[in-house]
């Protein structure tokens, strides 16, 4: 049957109350009110599978934990489990002390009876009875007069109260007694009044404090405006008479979707106590929403006496307890309550933190309070134990603030504004293609990508491997003559690994950043210039790394079309070094701006540019043989190159270069080229030896004789220059020791250099380089040094005609 046109025709509306003069409208809430949790009670009588013990026991400690002082616990007439509930707690002094348990009764002799039982020997209880006072009901249900109600009223109030001064004789039980005129708010309110007099005459004993009689209005199935129910409240509140002996309870559902704002609204009007459920359940719509209410209190300054500060944790026991979801968008506890995916949204809460950090570092120097005032975020996710994670999400109606806020929440780091927008392009991009949420993981791998950020899985085409940025005064000031400061160019030196393949890569400018780039212009013809840069500092103290940010434009570009440019790319980079982190964030932008075009192979132009030329050189040797050149031995190897390269008409190919270089340092030659000089140590030991020293030992083969050697030192080196001291005339010096790793995993090997310096009395000091390689870093080292050795034209002792 579709809807009705005209529904009057089927639905009365609810009738206003002429209350004169209402007060409640102008009131102003200051404290929170007595709470009772009645989620063990009317909560568990709403769910399919009412809890067992078990799970009432679990319940009953996080009501316990958010510290509720009054609980209704069970219907004990209703099932054995409510009454043995009721018992184990009892028996098994499972409530505190400052706790009143509380059961509910209907106005039926043997059931007020089974419910007193269930209480035998309880320190403090609250007993509820109610029956139905509401036309309907009367008519309906209990076929009963107005009359016949209140008698059912009176009748089993004093039964009650007979049994409870019983109960309070024999077991010292301190009683409390509720009432509910069951359907309050569809009770006429002077009937409502009415049956309430004729209960407090009943009871007999109403009084101040403990000894309030509790008169709870509920509204039962909510079927009016909750201003409607505030004016009803307020009627009773007005006219109960003796009202500083009663306290009223307030019990809304939610059948209109208004709980929480009739709760509000009949506190104004005079409620002192509310009844309700963690997270509104109940029946039908539910009870009201304790802890909704509980924190709207909170936010306005106002303690509720509640503790939610680990909201997560009251959320898993009672979804699990009542075996039902709370809604994604339950006020403070659904799981995207903190979230925002819009991004207007997102934008202002990032702003919003960002000018509160601000704002709260003003108030600490000032003592002031430290206020929240966060736009769309109306309490602080942190105060319920959520983190800020989550207050961000990313879709395709996202905008850029929120997702710079993740990466600033996640990677430290602080976007430039338009770096922000080249990103949010990016995201955009994903989550309209990809149609999801795009997850914090999801965001910080697609910067990484992007921006070739975060360690070798997300290395980009161009990678720095090592670097050295120094100075040399510029031609003009260095030759001027006054006092001034000279101007400094900088120089550039760095072996960067291009597609996988290591090159040196060299060049200069006004700072470090326009050195590389000229190195790369010289290089790999990646011309570029920096449009925007900035940087800040990420940690604190000793672990403190500098963040930078560059934009580049194409450098072919005039100076006026590059400052306009739409066409740019951001890089970032991070380095404990300055210096470091800015030539990174270029080579990330870089990285970006080349995609995957391809790069120019390794140019060989020796002799002629003495910018580029050992550079050139040392990359070279670098792809061919994957020797990464100390400085001094590169310079060394140019001056042969060039040499070479003059006598062959200033000019040398690539294949004879890396020849040169092998013949130059013996260096992996096929074995009939070896030179006839090369000394070897084989079978070597090295262990230790006296006073702290090494001790080596082996055979030592040289111009093909052997014979066992031993030397000490302070390590290798110095241990097998006394073997060669032992050896020949003069004084050997090891100048310079380095090495690297050359290939990875179990095909590692260890590539050293030594430079050897060698004096003869009365001859001109000598140095030669020499490099080994080996899978044992130990014999690699000796290698290297006896390699050297072979450039030395060393005499040696008692050798006559060189044997
Ligand atoms: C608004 C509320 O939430 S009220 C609380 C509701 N909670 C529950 O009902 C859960 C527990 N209830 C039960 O287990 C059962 O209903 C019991 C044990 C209390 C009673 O069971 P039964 O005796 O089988 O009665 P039944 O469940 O059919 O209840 C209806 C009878 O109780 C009467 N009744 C209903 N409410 C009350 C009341 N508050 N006071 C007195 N009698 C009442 C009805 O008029 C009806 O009487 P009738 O049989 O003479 O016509
Ligand atoms: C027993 C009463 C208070 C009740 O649960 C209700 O009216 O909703």
């Amino acid at each position: 049957m579709p809807m009705l046109a005209d529904p009057s025709i089927k639905y009365k509306p609810y009738e206003p109350l002429n209350l004169q003069n209402r007060q409640w409208p102008s009131k102003v809430v200051k404290k929170a009110p007595i709470w009772l949790s009645t989620d063990l009670r009317d909560g568990n009588q709403a769910l399919a599978n009412p809890m067992t013990i078990e799970q009432k026991t679990i319940f009953f400690k996080t009501i316990i934990k958010c510290g509720f002082k009054e609980i209704e616990v069970a219907y004990p007439a209703a099932s054995d489990t409510d009454f043995n509930f009721v018992r184990q707690l009892i028996e098994q002094k499972q409530i505190p002390d400052d706790v009143w348990l509380q059961v509910l009764t209907p106005a039926r002799e043997d059931l007020i009876r089974r419910t007193l039982e269930s209480l035998a020997g309880a320190k403090q209880a609250i007993v509820h009875m109610y029956n139905a006072t509401c036309p309907c009901f009367r008519e309906v249900v209990f076929r009963n007069s107005k009359e016949e109600t209140v008698a059912l009223a009176i009748k089993h109030t004093k039964i009650l109260r007979e049994l409870t001064d019983e109960y309070s004789a024999k077991y010292g039980t301190k009683f409390k007694f509720e009432y509910s005129p069951e359907t309050f708010s569809q009770t006429e309110p002077d009937f409502a009044l009415e049956v309430c007099e004729a209960v407090k005459k009943a009871w007999g004993k109403a009084g101040l404090g403990e000894e309030r009689i509790i008169f709870n209005l509920p509204a039962t199935v909510e079927i009016a405006p909750p201003n409607h129910y505030a004016d009803q409240v307020e009627y009773f509140h007005s006219h109960i008479s003796e009202r500083e002996k009663v306290a009223i309870s307030l019990h809304p559902h939610n059948d209109r979707g208004q709980g929480i704002a009739a709760a509000e609204l009949a506190l104004l009007a005079g409620g002192d106590r509310v009844e309700g459920c963690l997270f509104g359940n109940g029946e039908r719509t539910g009870n009201v929403d304790i802890v909704n209410l509980a924190l709207n209190f909170y936010t306005q300054g106002i303690p509720p006496h509640l503790d939610f500060s680990d909201l997560q944790s009251v959320i898993d026991v009672v979804t699990k307890c009542n075996d039902l979801p709370i809604h994604p968008r339950h006020p403070y506890a659904g799981e995207l309550v903190f979230t925002a995916f819009s991004g207007s949204h997102q934008d202002a809460v990032k702003k919003g933190f960002e000018a509160q950090r601000i704002r709260h570092a003003e108030n600490i120097k000032k003592g002031e309070n430290q206020y929240w005032d966060i736009p769309y975020l109306p309490i602080d996710p942190a105060d319920l134990g959520c983190t800020y994670e989550a207050v961000i999400r990313v879709n395709a109606q996202s905008g850029k603030g929120g997702i710079a806020y993740l990466i600033q929440q996640h990677l430290g780091l602080d976007l430039p504004r338009k770096m922000q927008v080249s990103f949010y392009q990016v995201i955009q991009a994903i989550a309209d293609r990809e149609a999801r949420e795009m997850r914090v993981d999801d965001i910080t791998t697609a910067f990484r990508n992007t921006y070739k950020f975060g360690g070798s899985k997300y290395e980009g085409r161009l990678v720095l491997k090592s670097f050295k940025v120094s100075s040399e005064p510029t031609v003009d000031s260095a030759q001027g003559e006054t006092d001034e400061p000279a101007d400094e160019r900088r120089l550039f030196d760095g072996s960067v690994s291009v597609d996988g393949v290591l090159r040196v890569i060299r060049g200069d400018g006004n700072g470090p950043l326009s050195a590389l780039l000229d190195a790369l212009r010289t290089h790999l013809e990646c011309d570029f210039v920096i449009r925007e840069y900035s940087e800040h500092s990420i940690g604190e103290g000793s672990n403190v790394r500098a963040a930078s940010y560059v934009e580049l434009v194409r450098g072919d570009q005039a100076v006026k079309d590059a400052r306009t440019s739409t066409e740019s790319w951001w890089g970032v980079g991070v380095d404990s070094d300055i210096a470091g982190s800015g030539l990174r964030a270029v080579l990330s932008a870089v990285n970006n701006a080349i995609g995957d075009r391809a790069l120019p192979e390794l140019k060989l132009n020796v002799g002629f540019n003495a910018k580029s030329g050992q550079a050139d050189v040392a990359s070279a040797i670098l792809n061919s043989l994957y020797l990464e050149l100390p400085r001094g031995l590169q310079a060394s190897f140019f001056e042969v190159v060039q040499r070479a390269a003059r006598a062959t008409g200033e000019s040398i190919s690539y294949t004879d270069l890396i020849k040169l270089f092998q013949e130059t340092y013996n260096y992996d030659l096929p074995e009939a080229t070896r030179k006839a000089t090369e000394i070897s140590l084989e079978r070597f030991k090295l262990q230790d030896g006296e006073n702290g020293k090494k001790q080596l030992t082996g055979t030592l083969v040289w111009n093909g004789k052997s014979k066992e050697a031993s030397g000490s030192g302070v390590g290798p080196l110095s241990s097998l220059v006394d073997i060669l001291h032992k050896e020949i005339e003069g004084i050997l010096t090891c100048k310079h020791y380095s090495e690297h790793s050359v290939s990875e995993g179990t095909e590692v090997q260890a590539a050293s250099y030594v430079e050897l310096s060698y004096e003869l009395p009365g001859q001109a000091k000598k140095s030669s380089w020499g490099i080994g390689l080996d899978t044992d870093i130990t014999a690699s080292m000796l290698k290297a040094l006896l390699s050297s050795v072979v450039g030395l034209d060393v005499v040696r002792k008692n050798v006559v005609n060189g044997q």
